[in-house]
């Protein structure tokens, strides 16, 4: 599904990284690893196509992604580790706007049984700015249920949230993978017996 074909990423007179060769089939997930600075969140936006590298190329389905941005936009979810949600709306009025940029729709129970398995029950109507850091966390996730892009390109999904959330996320995570789904993700959770097509890469800090 992914190709990525020696990537280079320089940053403030530093390399992050050189050459970087990988793929990414359908049904895995792969962990980027590596201690803070060392270019993961770098590598995602290049992959995601928000900023270009120094060298090398991301191919999805076998095309460059330069080639058709529109196409690989409609197969990617990126959800960035500042959230995106708007702290403004509620966590209903969020998740409509999701649907209405997708061009989906939903019922209003739908939605609020969505929101209740996520578990906003009562929280569903108040400013998302009000939140709690993990509720806000799960405001941000919801999209991975509103969503049938093949790629997810998740920044720390796991960050705030408690074990019942990563419970629920991992096995969101097994659905997509089943589905014939991939994600690429960075944490600093531990997922090595969590999923059996784990992947992971590990970034150095170079100087
Ligand atoms: N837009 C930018 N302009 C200049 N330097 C940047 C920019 N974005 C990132 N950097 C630099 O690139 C390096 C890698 O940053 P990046 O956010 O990719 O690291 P990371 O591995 O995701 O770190 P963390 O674990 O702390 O989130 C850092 O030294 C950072 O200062």
């Amino acid at each position: 599904m992914l190709e990525i074909e020696a990537l280079t990423c320089i940053k403030q007179d530093r390399c992050l990284f050189e050459s970087l060769n990988f793929s990414l089939l359908s049904g895995q997930i792969m962990q980027i690893e590596g201690p803070n600075g060392a270019g993961k969140t770098s590598l995602l936006r290049i992959i995601a196509g928000f900023s270009q590298p120094d060298d090398g190329n991301v191919l999805f389905n076998m095309r460059n992604i330069k080639e058709d941005y529109d196409g690989y936009a409609q197969s990617l979810l990126f959800i960035g580790h500042k959230t995106g949600v708007n702290q403004q709306l509620t966590a209903y009025e969020n998740v409509t706007h999701w649907l209405s940029v997708h061009g989906y729709t939903s019922t209003e129970s739908e939605i609020y049984s969505l929101l209740g398995k996520l578990g906003l029950v009562g929280l569903e109507d108040v400013p998302v700015r009000t939140l709690s850091a993990g509720q806000q966390r799960r405001v941000a996730l919801v999209r991975l249920w509103l969503n049938d892009a093949k790629l997810w390109i998740l920044d720390e999904p796991f960050t705030a949230l408690d074990k019942k959330g990563v419970a629920m996320l991992q096995s969101r995570f097994q659905q997509h993978l089943d589905k014939g789904g991939a994600i690429l993700l960075t944490t600093h959770q531990d997922l090595t017996d969590t999923f059996a097509s784990l992947q992971t890469l590990a970034l150095e800090y170079r100087h």
